[in-house]
């Protein structure tokens, strides 16, 4: 197995998950997982269906309570924080499968999102919409109702719906499941805009090529469990990864 690469994240994790364990009834989805990062840093978590990836980032964003384990974030313990507490505090995530509101128009929906982040004035709610659909290449779409959007301009709102929230750290299922390379190709570079202004980036991600050209960092995981976690080069060709999510025999 990689080991993890030791960059003195020692008391100085921005977020950090210890010993996390969860079950759904019987099943054991996560098993003591520990997980950490620095402030502004881009993680990538891949691994075979069924892995606990989606579960995984859950509950770093409060989803659900653990079975055992603690959270911190920014300092501060957040195990027992719901998700909207989580979200105020910029611990924000999005959805594999987007579900806007689908009455409302794309301008609505990241106007709800951006009165649930921090609290702050009108102004600077407005201020924050109009950023956030300027960003994602929305602002052409604003007035248009969401049920009416395709696939790639959900996944924008998706992502202008968190970018709203005012996230320091922006945890993305599969925000590019279902989408051509090209149009993934899109969202990079509305996720590498993101890096810069700081937001630390987990994202979850099947084409790996695309992910790897935002994260420096790459976890895998397999059966509740971290199997490798490193440089993303590493990773991808260390043995036990290739056997259980490459589908092939170790060179
Ligand atoms: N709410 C739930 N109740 C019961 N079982 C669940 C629940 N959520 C997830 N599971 C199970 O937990 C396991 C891990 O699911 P999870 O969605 O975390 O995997 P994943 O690695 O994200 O997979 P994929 O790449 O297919 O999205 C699966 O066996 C799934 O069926």
């Amino acid at each position: 197995m990689v080991q993890r690469q030791e960059r003195q994240r020692q008391g100085q994790d921005f977020l950090s998950a210890r010993g996390i364990h969860k079950r759904f009834g019987a099943l054991v989805v996560l098993e003591n997982i520990d997980f950490s990062m620095g402030g502004g840093e881009a993680v990538g978590i891949v691994g075979p269906n069924g892995a606990g990836k989606t579960t995984l980032l859950g509950a770093l964003a409060g989803a659900f309570p653990l079975n055992a384990g603690t959270i911190a974030f920014d300092g501060r313990n957040v195990t027992a924080l719901a998700a909207a507490d989580r979200c105020r505090s910029g611990l924000v995530r999005t959805h594999q499968i987007p579900k806007p509101f689908g009455g409302m128009t794309t301008f609505e929906n990241v106007l709800v999102a951006a009165s649930q982040g921090k609290a702050s004035s009108c102004d600077e709610v407005y201020g924050r919409v109009v950023d956030s659909l300027r960003l994602c290449g929305m602002l052409g779409v604003a007035n248009r109702r969401a049920d009416t959007l395709g696939l790639l301009d959900r996944k924008r709102l998706e992502l202008a719906r968190a970018l709203a929230t005012s996230p320091r750290l922006l945890l993305l299922d599969e925000i590019g499941g279902g989408l051509t390379d090209g149009e993934a190709s899109e969202l990079v570079g509305i996720i590498l805009e993101l890096r810069q202004r700081g937001i630390g980036i987990v994202w979850i991600e099947h084409i790996v090529h695309v992910l790897l050209q935002v994260v420096e960092r790459l976890v895998c995981m397999d059966a509740g469990r971290i199997i490798a976690d490193g440089d993303p080069k590493a990773v991808m060709s260390d043995g036990e990864v290739v056997r259980a999510y490459l589908g092939g025999t170790p060179a």
